[in-house]
């Protein structure tokens, strides 16, 4: 039994994390010590048997005693405590969902299903940070890996679907409480069967457009609506969350570095009105011409949760929406079809729970492999 630090347990990806880590018995293997930002001196989760009162995540000598530190606190946590953790002295394993560190050199992006040889070599080097990708990157990966291991891949470009809970749970709150409104303010007209859908129409998109429905996370209405933008501004046309799809894509591919050229891979990143499944519509140059059913058999046989779907509108409306994909680590591949531009050029549709394969589970699994019991 190791002592792991857990800190950002009772946030949302906190809270998935620690849903997963119960369910797969992984609390087996650790002894938890539990810390707060905000109630240091108060009661562990009650379903930690044995674990002691929270202690405060800001203090550096209560996280140095820990040889692996888990956090989902967030990027500000992270900037703050993490450099003077190492200041002080500190050779632990740091294990984090955000991605203040993901890019540093000493630091590896996780997702083992992926990039198993690039963690154990890095672990075998003496590599002490182990961050978790973005979750659009990462549910991409899972979907689509197959196509990365046998190489085929010359170029590829998303465009992305991306949930409200990528922008955290006040988003969602943010999200359901718009569609509410919305529909109070039409409700007597939906009603009555009689009544004209443009007068419906009107009264919606003055209820979207006259500022009074709660926007203060998404600075306009998401209900209704969606948003080409997501993250920040890079200043030169585009936003930080397209950005990360190449450079973590390549690193966590270990592509880029020295030797191995990186795979162009852009896009656009568009959030809509999902709840927590980030769904991605793809178009992939491949290096050759590679017949469908062989493209099914490279994704399926990639890692145990990529489902390909087949491409027909019965199989895609029952298998490749968000609604069916949440709550599974299930990472449904469809929509596969070659496109009019030639035979190397492949469309995929992929959906993935944004908390699961996007956030939490590359975490549990990395504190696995470090434990050696992955
Ligand atoms: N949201 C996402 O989709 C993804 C997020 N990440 C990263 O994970 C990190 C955390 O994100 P997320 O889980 O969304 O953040 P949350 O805001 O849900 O939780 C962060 C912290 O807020 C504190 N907190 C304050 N009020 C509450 C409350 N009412 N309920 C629960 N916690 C509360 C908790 O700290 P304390 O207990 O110390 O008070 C908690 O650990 C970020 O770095 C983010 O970048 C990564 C991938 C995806
Ligand atoms: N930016 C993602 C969520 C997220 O937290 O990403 P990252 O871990 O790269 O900061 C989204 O809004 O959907």
């Amino acid at each position: 039994m190791k002592a792991v630090g857990l800190v950002g347990w009772r946030g949302m990806v906190g809270s998935v994390l620690m849903q997963r880590m119960r369910e797969e018995g992984d609390f087996a293997f650790v002894e938890p010590v539990f810390f707060s930002t905000s109630n240091a001196g108060g009661a562990a989760p009650s379903w930690a048997e044995g674990a002691g009162p929270l202690q405060s995540a800001y203090d550096v000598d209560a996280l140095k005693k820990l040889p692996i530190i888990v956090t989902a606190q967030g990027g500000d946590y992270t900037t703050e405590i993490y450099p003077k953790l190492r200041a002080a002295g500190w050779d632990g394993i740091w294990i984090d969902a955000a991605s203040t560190l993901r890019m540093a050199d000493d630091a590896i992006i996780v997702l083992d299903p992926v990039n198993r040889s690039v963690i154990d070599a890095a672990l075998a080097r003496g590599v002490k940070n182990y961050i978790g990708g973005n979750c659009t990157v990462s549910c991409m990966l899972m979907g689509l890996g197959g196509l990365f291991q046998h190489g085929l891949v010359e170029w590829l470009t998303s465009m992305t679907y991306q949930a409200a809970s990528g922008g955290g749970a006040q988003h969602m709150r943010e999200l359901l409480t718009q569609f509410g409104l919305l529909n109070d303010e039409v409700a007597h007209l939906l009603a009555d069967p009689a009544s004209a859908i443009l007068e419906i129409d009107r009264a919606v998109l003055a209820r979207q457009q006259d500022g009074s429905l709660p926007q203060e996370h998404f600075q306009v209405p998401l209900a209704g609506n969606l948003i080409p933008w997501i993250d920040k501004d890079l200043g030169d046309g585009m936003s930080k969350e397209e950005w990360k799809g190449g450079a973590e894509t390549n690193k966590i591919l270990g592509l880029g570095g020295a030797g191995a050229a990186p795979i162009p891979i852009d896009g656009l990143c568009v959030r809509i009105g999902a709840m927590r499944c980030h769904s991605q519509a793809l178009t992939i140059k491949l290096k050759k011409d590679v017949p469908l059913d062989e493209i099914g058999d490279i994704l399926r046989s990639a890692n145990p949760w990529a489902k390909v779907v087949p491409n027909t509108r019965e199989e895609t409306l029952r298998g490749l929406t968000p609604v069916a994909t949440t709550g599974t680590l299930a990472i449904p591949v469809g929509r596969l079809r070659k496109l009019a531009m030639g035979p190397q050029y492949l469309s995929a549709f992929t959906v993935g729970d944004q908390l699961l394969w996007g956030a939490a589970e590359p975490l549990r699994r990395m504190l696995r492999i470090v434990l050696g019991e992955l």
